[in-house]
């Protein structure tokens, strides 16, 4: 990466010029930017704060030779083709998406020119451009991570550049009309034909044909396909193996023959995005182009397995952590915009003659502060996880010891997070009232965004599951006396009983929520044992309800220990220490009174100690919080462009946003709209 100007932060305080915001700004009880550094900074975060703001700083005359004279520039941000059109509400679908196409080459463009060699970082660099609208998103993230895991080396020597270079653009191919989650049940068929060496291709059915992938209706060359092998000599199905298939003309974009490709119908959020739908009949492709890492054809047409098959679960677990990374960035646009928001909007008199600004009502500051708390703790677990992940990455036993674990906890964190995080996004609509519902507010599109993300990659339930087997079988593991291999995250399971005190300190909280979950996974473990279902799989179905209720649990102890770990780290830092400490306590008691039934049925806390939290100490951490809840938002740290919001920017001038939104609406071009044109004038013909 080439040398950037030094990493500062966005915004300074005196960019405030509502001086509501500004007092709220001048009372938090700690430094934005101290927080922000402990939180978000190290290149190994991956919301990595100070390399993100070093892209977009750079000097001016490393591309911008007709502009000089501004000394520094956020590049991605001030790009001039950012100047070249309304906001993104007021463009047709072709126009969004023609616009998307555009900006995601100046991108790749800028990337080169700049140098920017590191994978992570171009990932950010696109997306920061493109406002999280990368056309190519699933190709840089997704299809090359695949060629580079699941081609061979010689396969990846040759693709490799070929896919870095953008010259194959890809996407990933697994979805059908007729089947999502069971991806065994797959149609789509690769036939090996001996005598061309090569696969034969087809959709044979109308469930087969491909259904969903991103960027495939009008973007991508190339697809990631999933199929069915047969090789006539292997005289059996070999299963679904993943084949590179060419389905667009390089030169001229036209689809291939035997390739029917377009987009499906309008989407319930992603409104310009790209799903498509693909069929394909008798379409060739050389043997090379099936995926021979893990699986293997000669040109005899034997199929051999080979390889670690645990590379593909790691592909995997790499998948669903960037799809979380993504929403969580769409979970915290939207905390921004609303806590921002209900910081500068009075409404309602009080008996003082004067307006009350919302965030001051405790019932708006129960939606918010949970819920920012909630996100805090989401942030914190997902950086603990992530960074794991890359730490094993680079010891391949490690790696493999610990797969189980991770793809056990990246299953659950995926199911359980991003549920509650599409909630949390709705309260952040609704925290904001009518102007939340424009999309000029910015919530709309974080909160589709996030719903969206639930069914992609597999639906939250179905993922949960998998968590769910895992701790039965560490559970297994533990029956066994064979515990001393227990993973870190399911160590609990076989620790000695716990009673908690009467009145619960910072330390216990880990404790309470270890034992809930010790006690629901050896209840659950010993139904399972007992049960009279007449097959492992009947006995799971008939317990799923229960068993998807313990992987949530395990995943909240999860989330609360590493809560407490980053409470316990910030101790050097008073200030920093003690709000974290307000946040801990807060998603602790929210969390508990949610599913209080399991605290009170297993005997960890009665009733009345419940209400006690849900009365009395969760409303005066409120009030506590109250005075870092902007700053809070603030640290996040992120600019108005990218938050392309009305409602959250951070001068708060939102009143002022909002009615320079409103003019720019092409509705507004004409005084009088036609039609009324044509009735007053009685031009209207009459049917
Ligand atoms: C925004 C978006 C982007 C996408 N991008 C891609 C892409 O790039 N490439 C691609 O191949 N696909 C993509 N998909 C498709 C996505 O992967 C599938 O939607 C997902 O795997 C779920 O499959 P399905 O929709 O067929 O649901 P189904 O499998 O039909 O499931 C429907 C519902 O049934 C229930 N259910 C199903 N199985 C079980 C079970 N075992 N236990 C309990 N309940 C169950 C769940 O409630 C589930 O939501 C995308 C989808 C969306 C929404």
């Amino acid at each position: 990466m080439p040398e950037y100007a030094d990493a500062k932060p966005h915004y300074r305080i005196n960019d405030t010029k509502n001086i509501h915001l500004l007092a709220e700004r001048q009372s938090s009880t700690f430094d934005v930017e101290d927080f922000a550094q402990f939180m978000f900074g190290g290149s190994d975060n991956p919301f990595d704060i100070n390399t993100r703001r070093q892209l977009s700083f750079v000097e001016v005359h490393l591309f911008f030779e007709y502009n000089l004279s501004f000394c520094l520039a956020r590049l991605a941000i001030t790009h001039p083709i950012h100047q070249t059109h309304l906001p993104f509400e007021y463009l047709t679908a072709d126009e969004h998406y023609s616009l998307c196409i555009r900006k995601s080459f100046a991108a790749i463009d800028a990337v080169n020119r700049l140098n920017i060699t590191n994978r992570k970082h171009r990932g950010w660099f696109y997306e920061i451009f493109v406002n999280y609208y990368f056309s190519f998103y699933i190709h840089t993230s997704m299809c090359i991570y695949a060629i580079e895991n699941l081609a061979s080396e010689e396969q990846k020597h040759t693709l490799l550049p070929l896919a870095e270079s953008f010259q194959i653009i890809a996407t990933y191919a697994q979805t059908e009309l007729g089947h999502g989650t069971d991806i065994r049940r797959l149609e789509t068929e690769a036939i090996f034909d001996k005598t061309t060496d090569s696969f034969i291709l087809n959709t044979p059915t109308l469930t087969a044909t491909k259904f969903w992938p991103g960027s495939m209706g009008k973007t991508v060359n190339h697809v990631l396909l999933m199929a069915q092998l047969y090789t006539p000599d292997s005289n059996h199905a070999c299963g679904v193996q993943m084949f590179l298939v060419q389905i667009r003309d390089l030169k001229t974009h036209q689809p291939l023959p035997g390739v029917e490709v377009g987009e499906i119908s309008t989407r319930f959020a992603h409104i310009f995005g790209d799903n498509g739908y693909l069929r394909l009949t008798n379409v060739r492709i050389p043997r090379t182009q099936m995926f021979m890492k893990l699986a293997h054809v000669d040109s005899n047409g034997n199929f051999t397995r080979q390889g670690d098959a645990r590379l593909l679960y790691g592909t995997m677990v790499h998948e669903r952590l960037r799809l979380i990374n993504t929403t969580l960035i769409a979970l915290i646009r939207a905390m921004a915009i609303a806590v921002r928001y209900s910081a500068v909007r009075f409404q309602g008199l009080n008996p003082s003659g004067k307006e009350t600004r919302i965030l001051d009502y405790p019932l708006q500051q129960e939606k918010l502060i949970p819920s920012l708390s909630t996100t805090y703790a989401f942030l914190i677990a997902f950086i603990k996880l992530d960074r794991y992940f890359f730490q094993l990455k680079t010891n391949d036993d490690d790696y493999f010891r610990e797969l189980p674990q991770l793809h056990a906890l990246s299953c659950g964190f995926k199911g359980y997070t991003l549920s509650i995080s599409e909630r949390i996004a709705q309260i952040c609509r609704v925290a904001c009232g009518g102007h939340g519902f424009l999309v000029a507010s910015g919530l709309v599109t974080s909160r589709n965004g996030i719903d969206g993300g639930c069914s992609a990659e597999g639906d939250n339930v179905v993922l949960l599951q998998q968590t769910a087997r895992y701790l039965l079988k560490r559970m297994q593991q533990v029956e066994e006396n064979n515990s001393g291999s227990l993973h870190s995250s399911v160590a609990y399971l076989n620790l000695p009983l716990w009673l908690p005190p009467t009145s619960l300190k910072l330390d216990d909280y880990c404790r309470l929520f270890e034992s809930r979950s010790q006690l629901l996974v050896k209840e659950m473990f010993g139904k399972m044992l007992e049960s009279t279902s007449s097959s492992p799989y009947d006995a799971f179905i008939q317990n799923s309800i229960e068993l998807v209720h313990m992987a949530k649990a395990h995943m909240e102890t999860f989330i609360i220990r590493a809560f407490y770990d980053q409470v316990q780290n910030a101790r050097q830092h008073v200030s920093i220490a003690l709000v974290l400490e307000q946040l801990f306590y807060v998603y602790a008691i929210h969390t508990l009174r949610n599913t209080s039934t399991d605290f009170v049925r297993l005997k960890l806390l009665s009733a009345d100690q419940i209400y006690e939290l849900e009365s009395r100490v969760l409303p005066d951490l409120y009030i506590q919080l109250r005075p870092n809840l902007v700053t809070l938002v603030d640290a996040f740290d992120f600019h108005d462009f990218e938050l392309d919001s009305c409602l959250g920017r951070y001068d708060g001038q939102v009143y002022e946003a909002l009615m320079e939104r409103a003019r720019l609406n092409p509705s507004n071009r004409h005084k009088v709209p036609p039609i009324w044109t044509s009735i007053k004038q009685g031009t209207l013909s009459k049917l």
